[in-house]
């Protein structure tokens, strides 16, 4: 799989840029769609409902993300008459122009195996992560900071944050300033109540998934991009709904866990090694070395082992 290119700061998805110029058209981006209806946000916040011109329907499905001409009718309505290219696509739930992806981990319930694989799915999909420890008001033990140390060490931004107190929401608002973000991260992490934190005007149910499921309300939601107080868009809806690791490959894998792949590019048997412990191996020694996280290479060990079954299952 091809690096995907990461968008720099400046160019956070939300801002909307000028695609070329055509005339009599606006410049909007989706903010949400269903059968055939789009919500196109343009750059004064106004929100017009419009419909595809016939040559951008045959061209393929117009994702809510996805940047976009309009041309204004009188009636108030809108037409999309062109679709600007994607800097980056989500699969599950559909979302083009992602930039950040929030990976929520909860203090009372933390699962770093879950975080890294989301962390890994990520950084394949070219987005830059930020991990968000929820619910510090329940950091009894103080182990918070430590965690956030792991990652920081990777090189991520981490933000310690309480969706119940707001402790760290403001810094957490000023990591999405500018770019379409998507939050991550198990049943209960948290993620509603920052959603509802973030941008209260969401009204996302918070602790009641067990009932939604209980109920049999199961119906598919539309994926919202909800405009953040201080500029960006955030997603209504988890950014991963699934948590295999489809596209990713065994050779690809030290590249999507960037403390791995920084010692893999210096490894003596070069793309032939897998670095599961091989003699010699140097990440196996940037490890021993403490140079490396042993968690995050256990989990590494763990994801190869998942990606090689997955790629002999394919091919036999
Ligand atoms: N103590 C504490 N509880 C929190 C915090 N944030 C969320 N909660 C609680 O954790 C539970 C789950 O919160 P949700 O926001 O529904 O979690 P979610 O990640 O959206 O869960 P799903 O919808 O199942 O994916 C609820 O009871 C919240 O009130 C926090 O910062 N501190
Ligand atoms: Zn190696």
């Amino acid at each position: 799989m091809a690096r995907a290119r990461k968008p720099s700061e400046e160019e956070g998805g939300a801002t909307v840029r000028p695609l070329a110029k055509r005339e009599g058209t606006v410049d909007g981006m989706v903010v949400s769609r269903r059968s055939g209806f789009y919500d196109v946000q343009l750059p004064s916040g106004d929100v017009v409902l419009a419909t595809l011109r016939g040559n951008v329907r045959k061209r393929g499905p117009v994702l809510t993300g996805d940047r976009v001409k309009v041309r204004l009718l009188a009636d108030g309505r809108g037409v999309v008459e062109e679709v600007g290219p994607r800097v980056t696509c989500l699969a599950r739930p559909p979302l083009a122009n992602v930039t950040r992806l929030v990976a929520v981990v909860p203090v009372d319930h933390p699962d770093f195996f879950l975080l890294d694989r989301v962390l890994v799915l990520g950084e394949a999909a070219g987005l830059c992560s930020v991990v968000c420890i929820n619910k510090v008001d329940l950091d009894d033990e103080g182990q918070a900071g430590a965690w956030a140390e792991r990652y920081r060490q990777v090189g991520y931004p981490v933000v310690l944050v309480s969706a119940r107190t707001g402790q760290g929401m403001e810094e957490l608002a000023g990591l999405l300033t500018g770019h379409v973000s998507t939050l991550s991260g198990p049943s209960g992490a948290g993620k509603s109540s920052i959603l509802n934190a973030l941008v209260p005007a969401a009204g996302a149910e918070v602790g009641e998934m067990a009932a939604r499921i209980g109920g049999g309300r199961h119906t598919t939601r539309v994926v919202r991009l909800l405009p953040l107080p201080g500029g960006g868009l955030l997603a209504d809806t988890p950014g991963f709904s699934r948590l295999d690791l489809v596209g990713i490959g065994s050779r690809d894998l030290d590249r999507w866990m960037p403390d791995i792949g920084r010692w893999a590019d210096r490894c003596q048997f070069g793309e032939s090694c897998l670095h599961r412990g091989e003699e010699g191996c140097a990440v196996a020694r940037a490890v021993e070395e403490g140079r490396v996280s042993k968690h995050r290479y256990q989990h590494y060990r763990r994801l190869i082992d998942e990606v090689l079954a997955m790629e002999v299952r394919r091919y036999s």
